[in-house]
């Protein structure tokens, strides 16, 4: 299967860099794991409302532009749909045997995802109400992700 990962801007902090890799290793026994950095549109502090909408549907025609037809897409919405670690293993393991096997999954940048991107998205995942910064998202999806796998694999890691 693989996994991927499409986010918006770079990775600056060294501490997520090095909890991302971390999982990205565990990852390599069940998937192939990619990220998938598009730039982010450089905007100053105070924007109107028709500025922010313009930012997010530049940001998400970069995103769009890396995901194939084939591809079943997770976005990444604060309003989507809030599973539990087990849900979500069985969902995976429902796709593959289903014949899906590139998962990818998109984080928006400091404005969110653009409506263009939520609609192309074939799900939509909530880590609930809680707004997390786009580059812990990227680490917190990472280690569910595995976690998935290890629950699928009948591992003690899932308690
Ligand atoms: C800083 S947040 C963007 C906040 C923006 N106001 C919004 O409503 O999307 C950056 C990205 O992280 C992801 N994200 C942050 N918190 C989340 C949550 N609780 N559940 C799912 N995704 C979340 C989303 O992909 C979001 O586009």
């Amino acid at each position: 299967m693989n996994i991927k990962f499409i986010v918006v801007g770079k990775l600056k902090e060294k501490y997520f860099k090095q909890g991302i890799a971390e999982y990205a290793k565990r990852l390599t026994k069940f998937c192939k794991f990619t990220i998938v950095e598009v730039p982010d549109e450089k905007a100053p502090e105070s924007l109107s409302d028709a500025e922010m909408s313009e930012v997010k549907e530049k940001e998400g025609e970069r995103i769009l532009d890396k995901i194939k037809d084939r591809e079943y897409v997770y976005s990444l919405e604060i309003l989507g749909k809030e599973r539990s670690s087990e849900e979500f293993a069985k969902e995976i393991d429902q796709l593959a045997t289903y014949g899906h096997s590139d998962l990818t999954f998109v984080i928006g940048g400091s404005l969110g995802l653009s409506p263009a991107v939520m609609k192309r998205a074939n799900a939509h995942i909530s880590f609930g109400r809680f707004t997390l910064p786009h580059q812990l998202m990227r680490l917190v999806l990472v280690e569910q992700v595995y976690r998935a796998f290890m629950i699928n694999a009948g591992s003690p890691y899932h308690k």
